[in-house]
């Protein structure tokens, strides 16, 4: 596969007077080495379908396309879809279904089929997109994304250390994470300002997974909370409701969120379901 240079990429944004939009994170990445190795990753898992969010102008996508029988691409940005289409085609690529779609607004045109994410995700709504994806698209098997260095530090950190946060313990209920490699900011055009981290995850399977939804929402409002007053003890920091089921799981109330594993997150989660469903 011949790859996507930054030469190409410049004239293409060039050609269409366009100017990287920082909001929606268009940094474009011109390392055909880097593409080639998260597709790699990402087909690993023996899945035939690819969802790409935000492919810009196909650095990432050409090579979905080699490595998948089938690639779905979602990008926001009416305006670099022709150019996208230009670069598939010059490389007699047919396999790529292009969506002009937002990833946070617009509903999914998904088929619900098992697949993998494979994104270079947009720097400022990379967490948003990334949850939403993982929490709706069940079907979506196996996460390749790359991410900002400090986020992907977030999604792999493990509930019960010190570097755990409420989104990285959210994420845990469905996906297993881990940190594949660190890229540098001379890969992307324009460069952004910060490293960023290929991560790696695949969806849980039972018994952590969480996939009956109001044990799953009881979870992450615990995390939620338990977390919004993280330097404090369970006890002033969750609910009524939340501080029962914590007494009927045998969880000590002065113990602090970033001390609970994930086992104990689930184990909460669902007694306070099931409280819940007593009432
Ligand atoms: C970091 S760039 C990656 C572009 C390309 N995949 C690459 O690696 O060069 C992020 C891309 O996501 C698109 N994007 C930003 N927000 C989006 C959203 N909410 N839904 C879909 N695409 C989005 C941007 O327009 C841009 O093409």
């Amino acid at each position: 596969m011949r790859p996507v240079t930054k030469r190409e990429i410049v004239a293409h944004l060039e050609r269409i007077g366009l100017e990287p939009s920082k909001a929606l994170g268009q940094n474009f990445l011109t390392d055909g080495n880097i593409a080639r190795k998260e597709a790699a990753l990402a087909a690993e898992a023996g899945l035939r379908v690819a969802v790409e969010v935000g492919p810009g102008l196909g650095s990432l996508t050409v090579w979905l396309a080699e490595y998948f029988d089938e690639v779905v691409a979602l990008e926001a940005d009416r305006r670099l879809i022709p150019a996208l289409g230009e670069v598939l085609a010059a490389r007699g690529i047919d396999n790529v279904r292009i969506e002009h779609a937002d990833a946070l607004a617009d509903p999914l045109p998904l088929e619900r089929r098992p697949s993998a994410l494979v994104a270079n995700l947009p720097y400022h709504s990379g967490s948003q997109i990334l949850v939403r994806l993982v929490e709706e698209a069940w079907f979506l098997e196996r996460v390749v994304v790359m991410v900002q260095a400090e986020f992907a530090d977030r999604i792999v950190a493990a509930a019960g250390t010190r570097a755990c946060s409420a989104l990285g313990v959210r994420l845990a209920l469905s996906i297993d994470a881990h940190v594949a490699a660190k890229v540098p900011p001379v890969v992307f055009h324009p460069q952004p300002t910060v490293w960023s981290k290929l991560v790696v995850a695949d969806r849980r399977s039972e018994p952590l997974a969480v996939t009956e939804p109001t044990t799953f929402d009881a979870t992450v409002r615990a995390i939620r909370h338990g977390f919004e007053r993280r330097r404090q003890m369970l006890r002033r920091a969750l609910g009524d409701d939340e501080l029962a089921a914590l007494d009927a799981v045998g969880i000590d109330p002065m113990r602090r969120a970033e001390s609970l594993a994930l086992d104990e997150w689930v184990a909460l989660g669902r007694a306070i379901a099931t409280s819940k469903g007593a009432r």
